[in-house]
């Protein structure tokens, strides 16, 4: 059978709101199409729709020419999400094995030989060179995804969805991933459906770029001759600003030091020297596992230094914005106004300990507005939020929260092309409004594009600062 897919008049709501209205989409065999757009536009709604996580209330799939209600639990449909479903206590050929009939050679005897040499097999498809031994607890977050694929190509997986699995991945394994898709496709006829925001991947590997917008499909684009500035316009649907590199100029020299480390040591941490002022951004980035993330903890507070100290200006208080909203980030079962406001009620305090609630509400819906908030209503539970939304609420807490320390930990994940920029605007601002400001992230063109200095972690320990500006093409090339 063929393996092309034919989506017709899609529709889906949630309660009284319409997330899709009416999708049509085919896709052929052998293709590679990049599923982009705005946070809250339906891209997941449409991907779960096919993984059968939601029902459509409209429409049709064909899958092969068959009409089917959707595409879970078929071998020859595979889907990556941020969550593999892998084992880490595994081996890799244990983790490609699982749920599989054991290989038997004769009665009860194990074909272990046969099950390693077919782990190798599906490993060279996936590009990924590693012992079929080794455990999947081991690998890096990059190297797990690849395992996942191989595990769906050596089922049989002859279509590919993957939803936004690069964005917790350091750039590196990144383009590792959507590499060994592209070569999937091309060598071996496989159809890929991706969703990113990220502009460098869509434009690495598909063959076609298909634009959600508020549930709508607007633009569908054979990705030959499309460059960035073609697909921001694309994305954003005006004239693409100037390149987000040339963001944020310094306005004025930095100020007192607010934030201290002195050969700080915690988690993977350490020794850290560190000094952030007043009115700096200050840029760390890092392949995980080189406790990176651990350094923003300690900057914060939220890890205890085992040595050394973290010394914070008098009367200067630090607010974080964790590395991940899925395990850090928010109460799904309450409103985004209670996600927004609950690290800063005494902002809201009257006398005798009682919330002005008038204030509160007109202060939290200004800033769904300030960020974008999709849906732009504070009453929604943060659990209904799209993943990008949840991570601007995250944002917008740490803003309530008005400290002179702010420590960001991935600001951008998973947030769109416009918000990404009006972020980094916000992140400026903050710095010209006096704040001292530690942006860490494993995507450093984050850091490119708003931070004063910036450093690699390895190891632990913070590297030598460089100014982005003056950095090179080949210095840009050895962060990725
Ligand atoms: N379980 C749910 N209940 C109610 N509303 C939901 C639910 N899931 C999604 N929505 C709403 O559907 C809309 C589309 O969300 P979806 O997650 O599909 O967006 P997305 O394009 O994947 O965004 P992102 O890029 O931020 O991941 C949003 O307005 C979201 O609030």
């Amino acid at each position: 059978m063929t393996h092309d897919l034919q989506i017709t008049g899609l529709t889906k709501s949630f309660g009284p709101n319409r997330v899709l209205h009416g999708i049509d989409l085919a896709i052929g065999e052998g293709e590679v199409v990049g599923l982009m757009g705005p946070n809250g536009a339906g891209k997941s709604t449409l991907i779960k729709i096919l993984a059968g996580v939601h029902r459509a209330d409209g429409g049709a799939i064909r899958f092969g020419g068959s009409p089917v209600a959707d595409l879970a639990s078929r071998g020859d449909v595979g889907f990556i999400h941020q969550d593999l479903g892998l084992v880490d206590e595994l081996s890799i050929v244990d983790n490609l094995r699982l749920g599989e009939a054991p290989m038997r050679r004769l009665g009860p005897l194990l074909d272990h030989r046969r099950e390693r040499a077919e782990a190798a097999a599906a490993l060279e498809r996936v590009a990924l060179d590693c012992r079929p031994e080794t455990l999947v607890g081991d690998l890096s977050s990059g190297e797990k995804t690849l395992v996942a694929v191989a595990r769906m190509l050596a089922r049989g997986a002859r279509l590919l969805i993957v939803d936004e699995a690069t964005s917790t991945l350091p750039p590196r394994d990144a383009l590792r991933l959507v590499d060994a898709l592209k070569r999937t496709a091309q060598e071996e006829g496989a159809t890929v459906i991706m969703v990113s925001h990220k502009l460098s991947e869509i434009l690495r590997v598909t063959d076609r770029v298909v634009v959600l917008l508020d549930g709508r499909l607007v633009a569908d684009q054979t990705a030959v001759g499309l460059d960035h500035d073609a697909l921001v316009r694309l994305l954003v649907a005006h004239e693409a600003e100037a390149a987000d590199r040339d963001a944020a100029p310094v306005t004025a020299p930095p100020g007192e030091e607010l934030l201290r480390l002195e050969a700080a040591c915690a988690g993977r941490a350490g020794p850290v020297d560190l000094q952030v002022r007043a009115g700096e951004i200050v840029g760390l980035t890092g392949l995980p596992g080189s406790g990176l993330h651990d350094v923003a903890f300690l900057a914060h507070g939220a890890l205890r230094p085992r040595s050394g100290a973290v010394v914070r200006a008098p009367g200067a208080a630090s607010a974080l914005v964790p590395p991940y909203r899925e395990r850090q980030g928010g109460f799904d079962d309450h409103a985004v106004r209670d996600n927004l406001t609950i690290s800063a009620l005494e902002r809201w305090r009257a006398p005798w300990r009682l919330l002005r609630g008038g204030h509160e509400r007109r202060d939290a819906a200004a800033m769904v507005g300030r960020l974008s908030v999709h849906p732009a209503d504070p009453d929604r539970h943060y659990g209904e939020l799209s993943g990008g939304n949840k991570q601007k609420v995250v944002f917008g807490r740490a803003l309530f929260r008005d400290p002179r320390v702010y420590v960001l930990c991935e600001p951008t994940r998973g947030v769109d092309v416009p918000t990404r920029r009006e972020i980094y605007r916000l992140i400026g601002e903050l710095r010209d409004g006096g704040a001292a400001v530690l942006v860490v992230s494993s995507d450093f063109e984050d850091l490119l594009s708003v931070a004063d200095r910036m450093a690699v972690v390895d190891d632990g320990r913070v590297g030598p600062f460089r100014v982005p500006s003056d950095l090179s093409d080949t210095d840009l090339e050895a962060f990725i």
